[in-house]
């Protein structure tokens, strides 16, 4: 039966419910929840498992889109410089330890006669964390989506992110910030416009 928390306000279900096998996500955090101790049936815990499954289904759901469908809609624009969008809000989960990672994308392109919408970077930057992912590779799957895409003659994507699973465990250094960079086209071959993008993603007002 269909859970209704897996049902849209429309009636339909999400995509990523379709695919994520949530039954089987459940019996994995029983398993989890008696290997570390816990009773799985006690009052707190019994919602857990559907409630994990859940989580997962909405934090994984990227797994089963195409984040580049978001830049198919595009408009003529004769502009040629750079249009860059700063600190945008993401969180992923590290791929090692299933833990979160959360920070900043800023994603700049050099168009060639067309423009995106400047939410639909945004919202690639959101499907492409919405997996297990490490930090580099989302970083490099942003940029590769804008370039080809968009047909970009340039493209720089810089990602800045606290990895709980150095801050919460292991390690143990909160505050310790990993930045990740890619870029593409004009803007790997051109020292000058990517100081020029490096100086705007730095800017701090
Ligand atoms: N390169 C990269 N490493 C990551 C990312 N997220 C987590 N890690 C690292 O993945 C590594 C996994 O190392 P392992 O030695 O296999 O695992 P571990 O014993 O749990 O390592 P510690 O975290 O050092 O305790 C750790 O150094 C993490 O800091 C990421 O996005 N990129
Ligand atoms: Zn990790």
């Amino acid at each position: 039966m269909t859970d209704p928390k897996d049902t849209l306000a429309s009636g339909a279900t999400p995509p990523e419910a379709r695919h994520i096998d949530k039954p089987r996500i459940e019996a994995a955090v029983r398993e989890i929840l008696m290997a570390v101790g816990e009773d799985p049936d006690r009052d707190g815990l019994q919602e857990t498992p559907a409630r994990v499954a859940r989580m997962y289904a909405e934090m994984f759901g990227g797994l089963h889109m195409d984040p580049g469908r978001h830049l198919h809609k595009v408009f003529e624009e004769q502009y040629d410089e750079m249009v860059l969008v700063r600190d945008i809000s993401f969180h992923s989960m590290c791929e090692h330890h299933l833990l979160p990672f959360i920070g900043t994308a800023h994603v700049g392109y050099i168009p060639r006669g067309k423009v995106t919408g400047l939410s639909k970077l945004a919202r690639v930057v959101d499907e492409v964390s919405r997996r297990p992912q490490v930090q580099e590779r989302m970083t490099h799957m942003v940029a590769d989506l804008v370039e080809s895409e968009l047909d970009a003659k340039g493209v720089i994507v810089v990602l800045e992110a606290e990895h709980t699973c150095m801050t919460i465990r292991g390690v143990k250094k909160p505050g310790a910030i990993t930045i990740t960079s890619a870029v593409r086209g004009l803007l790997k071959k051109d020292a000058s416009s990517r100081a020029e993008a490096m100086s705007l993603i730095n800017k701090h007002s």
